[in-house]
């Protein structure tokens, strides 16, 4: 059961946010606010920041300048309860190659917070099923998605921020994680996203964030 959280603040707001990277300034005085329920996608092309920016979202990453709030407060003076509202699934997705698709599952499972979920029935709705002994590392670039994307299916956490996690999946596993995303709303979670390509399913109307790619060097 997803939790959600109460309050009329909004879940997260991000405030004056900046970050130069690599001598580059990526973003500069970024404002905007989200709101629990609400679907965001942040596009942009190559090396425009969005990554930096998620990064920043999840406090993995300093901003050069400005603050996020989760839920009224500033993320370090919330820790706590910000981690257990949070996941967080990076570009890279967060496997390991010399553990099975099992085993990954389950040592996610003790990682985080999780629904009580039967790991066959996740791993067959993904169509892990077969490949479940398999080392990660041997599996597609898009089985692998699936094994990262099976946290979405266990998980309590009310605010997912994923980093482009339709990456290198087919049709069907896009259809399979959008019906994920309607799911998770429908519950009142809330999602931020980045993708470079449109949702198909209709009914997923995300707020949209873009980037620029700022070339000038400092
Ligand atoms: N670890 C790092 N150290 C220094 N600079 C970095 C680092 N990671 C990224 N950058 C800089 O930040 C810029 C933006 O990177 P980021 O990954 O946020 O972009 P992106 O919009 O997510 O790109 P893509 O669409 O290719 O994933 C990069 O072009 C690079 O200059």
């Amino acid at each position: 059961m997803t939790q959600v959280v109460s309050t009329n603040s909004p879940l997260l707001h991000a405030e004056r946010l900046s970050s130069i990277r690599g001598g580059r300034v990526l973003f500069e005085n970024l404002d905007f606010s989200v709101s629990a329920g609400q679907l965001w996608q942040v596009s942009g092309p190559n090396g425009a920041g969005k990554s930096s920016l998620l990064r920043i979202l999840t406090g993995l990453l300093e901003p050069s300048n400005g603050v996020v709030f989760f839920d009224g407060n500033p993320l370090n003076q919330n820790w706590s309860e910000y981690c257990q509202q949070l996941l967080f699934i990076g570009h890279k997705a967060a496997i390991k190659g010399e553990l099975s698709a099992l085993e990954n599952f389950h040592w996610q499972q003790q990682l985080s917070s999780v629904q009580n979920v039967d790991a066959w029935d996740l791993l067959e709705k993904l169509g892990l099923l077969g490949l479940e002994d398999e080392l990660t590392t041997r599996l597609s670039a898009g089985q692998q998605r699936r094994v990262a994307l099976t946290r979405l299916w266990a998980t309590q956490a009310s605010l997912w921020i994923l980093d482009e996690p339709f990456t290198a999946l087919d049709v069907q596993g896009i259809a399979l994680l959008q019906q994920r995303f309607v799911e998770h709303l429908d519950a009142g979670g809330t999602i931020i996203f980045t993708s470079h390509q449109s949702l198909t399913l209709s009914g997923l109307m995300p707020e949209k964030l873009s980037l620029e790619y700022r070339g000038e060097v400092l």
